[in-house]
């Protein structure tokens, strides 16, 4: 990155998070990796980020309204076409997995529903009849889909965030430099690098991306403390509001990262039950423990990589979010410069 835009010189870094972590995603679950300008990635692209600049928040309202879909009609069908494409792309990289598959090496997730797959067969189990190629190429569709946004989204506030408040980016590189070091980060780092995991943490209770979670329907009718909800009925959590709302959090409209750290500096894995970033009961997040170990990772790595620089931020709306940003709390589009310590 310092590479390609140099020194000094603010550059918008937006895509370049996009690419690393369409590259992490692709890499775990169907086993590959892209270069940045590779058509196949720019296509992807437009339906996992460009789609909602193009057409803004209206497009949330696609599933419900005939007339604004007639309106984007031309990003509509763009939007549908390449899914399409990435239907029958996924499921045949899923299906060329057969080709050289082993179950001695677990390469990616396709190769573990393979194996998953091929257990239920030969155990005989009642579900094993579900485990088809096609319903399982979905699966690793809804993982790639699900995945990808959210991820690069969160890392997006990440930058910004510990970009905007220097003393926090201090106080990460401090605890990096001290725990780890110039070596290589593990999972097992997490347990000693407790600010670093309550920044995670607190930048996805601030700036939670879903705020409006995912909607359901109730299947059948149902009884929801006081409220009664009809069945067919279309139901959203509004996380956003439960993760900043005053009667649970401490200035819930302030950004603190100590509030996840006990009175002796330790990471607090024990969370209130207004901490729902990932969702709430049955169909909460598949991904979260990935996400979080993606995070820190590529958190950690980003901060020795640029330990010799200091790192300035251009946000036109500081940390409000892009009006713009669809269903997802998305950061601004900012800027970032970086300088070296002299
Ligand atoms: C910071 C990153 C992420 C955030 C904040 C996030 C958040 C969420 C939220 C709020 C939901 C809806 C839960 C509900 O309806 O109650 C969800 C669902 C889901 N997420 Fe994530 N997610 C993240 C990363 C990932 C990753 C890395 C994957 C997989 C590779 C993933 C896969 C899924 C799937 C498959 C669902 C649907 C689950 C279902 O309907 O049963 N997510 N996520």
């Amino acid at each position: 990155m310092i590479d390609r835009e140099g020194l000094d010189k603010p550059f918008i870094v937006k895509d370049y998070i996009f690419y690393m972590f369409f590259n992490i995603i692709s890499a775990s679950i169907l086993g590959k990796s892209y270069t940045m300008d590779d058509p196949e990635l720019k296509r992807f692209k437009y339906v996992l980020m460009d789609v909602g600049h193009e057409v803004g928040a209206r497009f949330m309202l696609w599933d419900f309204s005939s007339f604004i879909r007639l309106l984007d009609r031309r990003s509509v069908q763009k939007q549908q076409q390449i899914l399409t494409e990435m239907s029958l792309m996924i499921r045949n990289k899923f299906k060329d997995h057969y080709a050289d598959y082993s179950d001695a090496i677990e390469r990616d997730i396709c190769d573990a529903l393979i194996t998953a797959k091929n257990e239920a067969l030969r155990e005989g189990k009642e579900w094993a009849p579900y485990l088809t190629d096609d319903n399982l190429a979905m699966s690793a569709m809804s993982l790639f889909l699900g995945g990808i946004s959210t991820s690069q989204n969160t890392f997006q506030w990440i930058v910004l965030l510990m970009c905007y408040y220097p003393e926090v980016q201090r106080k990460l590189r401090q605890e990096i430099e001290t725990q780890i070091g110039d070596r290589m980060p593990t999972h097992e780092d997490r347990n000693r690098c407790h600010y670093v995991m309550a920044f995670i943490a607190e930048t996805l209770r601030f700036r939670n991306i879903i705020p409006i979670g995912v909607p359901h329907r109730a299947l059948v009718d149902i009884q929801i403390g006081k409220y009664a909800i009809p069945e067919n009925t279309s139901v959203a959590v509004y996380h956003g509001i439960i993760c900043r709302n005053d009667k649970d959090w401490h200035k819930a409209n302030e950004f603190i990262p100590e509030r996840f750290l006990d009175s002796e500096g330790r990471y607090i894995t024990v969370r209130s039950k207004a901490y729902i970033p990932f969702g709430v009961g049955r169909r909460m997040c598949l991904g979260e423990k990935l996400a979080i170990a993606d995070l820190f990772l590529v958190l950690v790595t980003f901060l020795q990589s640029t330990r010799h620089y200091n790192i300035v931020v251009e946000s036109g709306t500081g940390i409000d979010a892009d009006p713009n940003g669809s269903q997802h709390m998305t950061a601004p589009i900012y800027k970032v410069a970086f300088s070296t310590i002299i």
